[in-house]
């Protein structure tokens, strides 16, 4: 669906993606995440050939972005930050502008915005113009556009970035359905981690340009935190040398303080979480309860981001 093999590209000498490697498996919501500056859009940019890279080789449905963009975009549907659509225009017509650039027919255009306007909840504003609507509307009108000519391969570049809890939630529930029916394959550009962890299959992490990791949440746990992780509650925060024994104990990997009264400890096995609780109550540290866990998407972020910017 899309590949990116060795690409580096720079904007006036700045380099914003280097030696970077991607690709999309079809039905597939992959997501892309990173801190501002990473790349993302420019990938975006790229694999819709709006951009040329510098060095390396890209291919999009099988055609190359540099000399084919015309062929891709037909096929592609994007989704920026900022909704481009026509202020003056209604909702029906940008769709039906839009639909017209992508060579459809007026009949299918017709029928397709009905279906896309009644989606996202637009049909009663379909004739006002796109200018008077809220910005969740918008941002709703061109979700809509970008399906409209039924794309097998679409961007998502921070889709609810800046809407309210309930319009975020219609566009999550949309990812979600694209993602279970499987006919078209999605990159999500995110910075909303908890959106990814739960609409993405695959999740690639960058940083400046590069990729530092990708794979499935299960994946990457193995990949960048494993082991066994537990959360660990006390009653009252307990002493230094109850954390200085717990270091000590053969097995736990590292223990964090949380806050005063909760650690998050990583431990090889299971078996070790037992002489944890025997060197704490040695200490007379008063545990409430203790929790295995996993490591969530936040914490992998975090842990990538931060070995990627120590190691720079
Ligand atoms: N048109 C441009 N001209 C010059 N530099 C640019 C241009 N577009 C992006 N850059 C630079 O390229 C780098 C990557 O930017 P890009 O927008 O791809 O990152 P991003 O991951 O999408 O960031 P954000 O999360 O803030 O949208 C940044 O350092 C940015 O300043």
């Amino acid at each position: 669906m899309l590949t990116f093999q060795h690409v580096t590209h720079h904007y006036n000498g700045h380099a914003a993606l280097q030696d970077f490697e991607l690709s999309t498996a079809a039905g597939e919501v992959l997501g892309l995440l990173g801190p501002n500056g990473a790349g993302k859009t420019t990938s975006v940019r790229l694999a819709n050939g709006l951009i040329n890279p510098s060095s390396g080789t890209i291919r999009t449905l099988g055609l190359d972005p540099i000399a084919q963009g015309d062929q891709i975009r037909a096929q592609t549907g994007v989704l920026t930050e900022t909704p481009a659509l026509y202020e003056r225009l209604t909702a029906r017509q940008n769709l039906a502008f839009f639909g017209q650039l992508m060579g459809m027919s007026a009949e299918d255009c017709r029928q397709r915005s009905q279906e896309l306007l009644g989606y996202f909840d637009l049909t009663e504003r379909a004739d006002d113009r796109a200018g008077t609507y809220s910005k969740g509307m918008k941002q709703r009108l061109a979700l809509a556009r970008a399906l409209l000519h039924r794309p097998r391969l679409l961007f998502l570049d921070e889709p609810t970035s800046g809407l309210d809890p309930e319009a975020a939630a219609q566009v999550h529930e949309l990812i979600a359905t694209l993602r279970d029916t499987q006919d078209q394959t999605v990159l999500l550009c995110t910075h909303n981690l908890f959106e990814a962890q739960r609409l993405c299959d695959r999740l690639a992490i960058m940083n400046r340009g590069r990729l530092l990791a990708v794979g499935t949440l299960d994946e990457l746990r193995r990949e960048v935190m494993p082991g066994l992780w537990a959360e660990l509650r006390f009653y009252q925060p307990p002493e230094a040398a109850a954390l200085h024994a717990v270091r000590a104990v053969s097995g736990v990997l590292q223990v964090e303080e949380l806050d005063a009264q909760t650690w998050r400890l990583q431990a090889q096995e299971e078996a070790v979480l037992p002489q944890v609780v025997t060197a704490l109550t040695a200490q007379a540290a008063q545990l409430t309860a203790l929790r295995p866990n996993q490591a969530s998407l936040e914490d992998i972020y975090f842990k990538l981001q931060s070995a990627h910017t120590e190691g720079a």
